[in-house]
């Protein structure tokens, strides 16, 4: 018997950020695994014309839930959604919602958080920084709440190149920044946002590692645990592999190279990809609410959840591992035949981004002005270019994760809760979990059928011969302007030319001898 799934047993657990992509995951770990746990309160807003109960059934519904529907029949009546606007003052919170949310919770998973890069300063403080002390400061009105994990990023502190599991200082107070937010005006913050994020590559981690701050000043008496992950990936193995569904990270790249936009990448081919599947991430999580409300350590624990130290992975087995399924299972309606460079070098970069994408987006669009349609490739492939940029601090850059905590945890486990709640990272095969990410990306988040593979084979065929049909031509032309141009290409080819009519005349001569 797995003494986690039963701890979680009868309990009220708190989800922030329950309709994001751990969110789900870690909700569907719980009913599995704990289909006896009291209720999961999620705080949710209503999204794109959707009510929260219309965004709760399709959750619900959804492939990721199907196991639980099995095992946990009732999983309706255990979830209970809750209005809530985290960049609000008290979230928005109805009184009556509050009390309740005041008086049952035990648990409280912290997973809510603006995750782009390029955010405005105001919002990324009000979600990353000021959301996280309001809900320590409800946390603290919470009688019977046994434990508050808050899910941060591994790259909190990426302006460092070792980071050890403790919480580093930022240069200025997180009340500073947000009482100063309070009345300056929108343009002001922009214009002094690059000033307070110093080394930091982006406005994202910079208001994560703030958010840190705030759960070490705000931590009062209760029982905290910051969780660190990496790069979060598709599920690894549960509730089956490959399960992923958003565009964010590795996703969208994964999909601009099946599709052949994206051919090459600034990136050094040895930095390591420090991925981390997402159920690997829920595991640890789950683990670590057991251990805080049990163990009660004295002070925050911090735990990495990150793949480098132990099972590294660098981004040239990632790059050929990626390309090597689009061989066997490739993405339907591709624009170019995947192809993969990655460069760390910026003139090459700057080289292939010019030749291998904007150059054949520009010709794309010249054809659909000329047969009558709307050009769109090139905004297509800017904004891949602009992800792909963004990105590129990541790319080009290893770091070295301590795991002692995570590891320490991991040997305070039963070997059943080892083998239900498993995190050990170094069982992970990369080509297996690679192939399956990919076949993910396709199947749950393209939604493309697997019957439309020879037909995409075919269209892949179609596309080397224009290609090959293209270069000949492109040949032909250039070498027809320089011959009509240049004396010296004149005598290049008529050296060419003669070198290979002797050469033949000595093949055919020494063959006439031999017979
Ligand atoms: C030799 C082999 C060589 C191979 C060579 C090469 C080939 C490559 C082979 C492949 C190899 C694989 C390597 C993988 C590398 C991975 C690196 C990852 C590093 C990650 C580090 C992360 C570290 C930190 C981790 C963390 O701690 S946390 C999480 C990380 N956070 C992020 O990952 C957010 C980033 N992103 C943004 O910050 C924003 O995306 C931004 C970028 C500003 C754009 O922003 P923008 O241009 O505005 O575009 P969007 O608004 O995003 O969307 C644009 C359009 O897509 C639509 N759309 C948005 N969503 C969704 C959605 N769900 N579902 C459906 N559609 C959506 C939206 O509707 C809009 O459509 P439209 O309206 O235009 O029609
Ligand atoms: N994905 C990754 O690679 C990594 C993620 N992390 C951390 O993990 C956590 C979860 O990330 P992930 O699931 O990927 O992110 P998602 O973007 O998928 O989910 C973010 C969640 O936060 C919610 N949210 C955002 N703004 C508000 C708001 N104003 N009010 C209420 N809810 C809000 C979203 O709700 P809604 O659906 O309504 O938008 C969504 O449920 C974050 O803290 C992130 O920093 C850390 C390392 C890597």
């Amino acid at each position: 018997m797995s003494v986690i799934a039963a701890f979680y047993g009868g309990k009220s657990i708190l989800i922030t950020g329950a309709t994001g992509f751990l969110g789900k995951v870690l909700m569907e770990k719980l009913f599995r695994t704990s289909p006896d746990l009291k209720v999961i309160y999620i705080l949710v807003r209503p999204k794109a014309g959707q009510t929260l109960q219309q965004r709760v059934f399709q959750i619900l519904n959804s492939k990721l839930f199907e196991k639980v529907k099995e095992v946990c029949p009732n999983v309706h009546e255990k979830i209970r959604a809750i209005y809530a606007d985290l960049s609000q003052n008290d979230f928005a919170i109805s009184k009556e919602d509050m009390q309740e949310l005041l008086s049952c919770t035990n648990i409280i998973f912290h997973c809510a958080a603006t995750v782009r890069f390029d955010d405005t300063l105001r919002h990324a403080v009000q979600l990353n920084v000021t959301a996280t002390r309001q809900l320590l400061l409800m946390a603290s009105q919470m009688p019977k709440l046994e434990a508050f994990i808050h899910i941060s990023t591994a790259y909190s502190n990426c302006n460092l190149k070792h980071i050890d599991e403790v919480i580093y200082p930022c240069p200025v107070e997180p009340k500073k920044i947000i009482d100063s937010l309070e009345w300056l005006d929108d343009a002001i913050i922009e214009e002094i946002a690059p000033k307070l994020i110093r080394d930091w590559p982006n406005i994202y981690t910079y208001t994560k590692a703030l958010g840190e701050m705030v759960v070490q000043q705000e931590s009062r008496n209760l029982n905290i645990a910051i969780i660190r992950p990496s790069i979060v990936g598709a599920t690894w193995q549960e509730p089956f592999p490959g399960w992923v569904d958003n565009i964010n990270g590795p996703n969208g790249l994964i999909i601009a190279a099946g599709k052949g936009f994206l051919r090459a990448l600034k990136a050094t081919p040895k930095a390591v990809a420090d991925l981390i599947p997402v159920d690997t991430v829920v595991n640890l999580m789950l683990a670590v609410g057991w251990y805080t409300a049990v163990h009660r350590p004295k002070s925050t624990l911090v735990y990495h959840s990150t793949s480098g130290n132990l099972n590294p992975c660098n981004w040239h087995k990632m790059g050929v591992q990626v390309l090597a399924t689009f061989e066997k299972i490739p993405l339907e309606r591709a624009f170019r035949r995947p192809y993969a460079n990655f460069t760390s070098n910026n003139f090459t970069s700057q080289y292939w981004n010019a030749v291998s994408h904007q150059a054949p987006a520009i010709i794309y669009d010249c054809y659909l002005r000329l047969t009558g349609r709307k050009p769109r490739m090139t905004k297509v492939m800017n904004q891949i270019l602009r992800t792909a940029s963004m990105l590129e601090y990541f790319l080009n850059r290893s770091w070295e994760w301590s795991t002692y905590n995570t590891e320490m945890l991991m040997s305070e486990l039963s070997p059943e809760d080892q083998r239900v709640f498993n995190f050990d990272v170094r069982q992970l095969n990369w080509l297996e979990y690679i192939e399956n990410y990919v076949l993910g990306v396709k199947k749950y988040l393209l939604k493309e059928d697997m019957a439309g593979i020879p037909e995409a084979k075919q269209h892949l065929k179609r596309l080397r011969n224009i290609h090959y049909l293209f270069n000949t031509a492109l040949f032909l032309i250039v070498w027809r302007l320089l011959i009509a141009r240049s004396q010296m290409a004149r005598n290049v080819w008529f050296f060419i030319v003669s070198f290979c009519y002797k050469f033949l005349s000595y093949f055919r001569a020494s063959s006439t001898l031999k017979v």
